[in-house]
């Protein structure tokens, strides 16, 4: 089966730089992003890419060959689901914030009302292909849905997950490590299904990285890489602390254990805690499902990665109160950074936003210079937060788009996210416009503690005493 027209519902941070990808390695197939957000689909048409609404570093390249050739953004979702073979669903699930399961399940509303509008929409045979990081057994929700829409039209439904990271989406889709398709092993229509898709796929992925699978063991395998990999940075984490109590370095330690081939050295960065839209939720998720199972023990392992990220969050915020004397109160401290991780203007579940928040608590004045992430973010993700009013949060906390001027006059600098910029900064400079003694938070490891010290910085760096 040669599949001819793709639509993808949901056009976010997954949707728009997976199709645009597809649609420039994949000629010949005509590709149809969808979004009830207009907004956003407005942004992605816009002519000038620097609007794009996802930075990602070379996106823009990849939207100006493919867009108006066989890429479309718009927001016709039904049209686009008519006509489309295979539709992607790439919809937001995050963490429900109501009724059973408040605060772990994933919420899938979006994702039941994209399969009512497949079904009331199609009129001819189609692929569905979950790409939003699902529960495991979604699959027969959806499938459920389609088989009763009366109207004679036959489903076959996909799991690919997305394995991309924010900041590396393009070469993550340009490279994968693999590319993971499940579907049902046991009929003709299924193996059929996943062969389209494969094909698809192997246009520039090398076929030997394309792993077929059945339904949940693909839908299972996102949430498990998920959980690996914010386990690993919880447990290199919980012994930054311990390095810190003995002068032990964690930067070695890292580097000492990494060199074991067995163990590997990716995600060994002590940091001030992970973020993102995804691990937190798909642990979360994945707690959730296991006490659905009564595997209370197998829920508490996997729970203990988000408590541990929470405890690295709040003693970096504690730590900086305690340097400053036990008191922030009225104490301008800058912050440099706020996106979850370099090269994203992507915020959300940042460490920067809790870590601001028990400091605000506290009648901190903050200000915060981040290269990609815009003031209004910054106030949405406060106050979403709800501690305190809107009007408090914007006499506390302000944005300021020059990070000399950030710093000018604070009492400290915490540096939440690894932007490369930042250690270039002339640090003399900083250090002279500062109040005495000038502190330094690195919640990263990115500065040279030596320099800074030499200048006259005192400087905290998560993981060394
Ligand atoms: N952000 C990331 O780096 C990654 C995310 N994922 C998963 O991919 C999924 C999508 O994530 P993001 O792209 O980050 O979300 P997002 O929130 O950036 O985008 C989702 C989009 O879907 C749209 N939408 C929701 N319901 C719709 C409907 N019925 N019809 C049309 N449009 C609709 C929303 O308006 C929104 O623009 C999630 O399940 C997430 O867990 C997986 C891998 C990486
Ligand atoms: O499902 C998802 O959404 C995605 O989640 C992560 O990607 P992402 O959240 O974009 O970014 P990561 O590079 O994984 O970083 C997550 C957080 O962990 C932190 N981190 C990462 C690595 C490390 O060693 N230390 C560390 O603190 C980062 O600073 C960041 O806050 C996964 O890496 C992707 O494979 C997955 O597709």
């Amino acid at each position: 089966m040669k599949i001819k027209k793709i639509c993808c519902i949901g056009a976010g941070y997954v949707g728009g730089p997976t199709m645009a990808v597809i649609a420039q390695k994949c000629p010949d197939v005509y590709v149809t992003v969808v979004d009830i957000n207009e907004t956003r689909i407005k942004a992605w048409n816009d002519e000038d890419l620097n609007n794009l609404p996802v930075y990602e570093p070379g996106l823009d390249k990849v939207v100006a060959e493919a867009r108006g050739r066989n890429l479309r953004f718009c927001t016709n979702v039904e049209g686009a689901i008519q006509e489309a073979d295979m539709i992607f669903i790439s919809v937001n699930t995050p963490t429900k914030t109501y009724g059973e399961g408040k605060g772990q399940a994933a919420d899938l509303k979006w994702i039941e009302l994209c399969a009512r509008q497949i079904a009331a929409a199609a009129e001819s045979d189609k692929i569905v292909v979950e790409k939003s990081t699902l529960p495991v057994r979604t699959a027969e929700a959806i499938r459920d849905i389609l088989e009763n829409t009366g109207n004679g039209t036959k489903f076959q439904i996909l799991s690919n997950p997305e394995f991309l990271a924010e900041g590396t989406a393009i070469e993550d889709l340009m490279a994968p490590d693999r590319v993971l398709i499940g579907g049902d092993t046991s009929t003709e229509e299924g193996l059929e299904a996943m062969e389209a898709l494969v094909e698809i796929y192997n246009s520039w992925v090398p076929r030997e990285k394309i792993l077929t699978t059945n339904v949940w063991s693909s839908e299972l395998s996102k949430l498990t890489a998920n959980a690996f990999l914010a386990q690993r940075v919880s447990s290199i984490n919980a012994l930054s602390e311990l390095c810190e109590n003995t002068e032990a370095n964690i930067n070695e330690v890292s580097r000492a254990i990494g060199t074991d081939s067995r163990i590997g050295n990716k995600f060994l960065k002590a940091s001030v805690g992970f973020g993102g839209s995804c691990f937190q939720k798909d642990i979360l998720n994945l707690v959730y499902i296991c006490r659905t199972y009564g595997l209370k023990d197998v829920a508490d392992y996997w729970e203990q990665v988000i408590k541990m990220n929470d405890h690295q969050k709040g003693r970096f915020a504690k730590n900086i109160i305690k340097s400053l004397y036990n008191t922030v109160s009225g104490k301008k401290i800058a912050f440099l950074g706020w996106a979850f991780k370099k090269d994203t203007n992507d915020t959300r579940e940042s460490a920067a936003i809790y870590v601001a928040d028990h400091l605000l608590s506290e009648d901190a004045k903050i200000t915060v210079f981040d290269p990609k992430v815009r003031e209004e973010q910054m106030y949405a993700d406060i106050d979403y937060l709800n501690t305190r009013n809107k009007v408090d949060n914007r006499k506390l906390m302000k944005s300021e788009p020059c990070p000399y001027e950030a710093c000018k006059g604070a009492h400290a600098i915490a540096v939440l996210t690894e932007w490369d910029e930042f250690v270039d900064y002339d640090w003399q400079k900083i250090y002279d416009n500062m109040l005495k003694p000038a502190q330094v938070f690195d919640g990263r490891s990115i500065l040279d503690k030596e320099k800074l010290k030499d200048i006259g910085f005192r400087v905290y760096t998560i993981g060394t005493a």
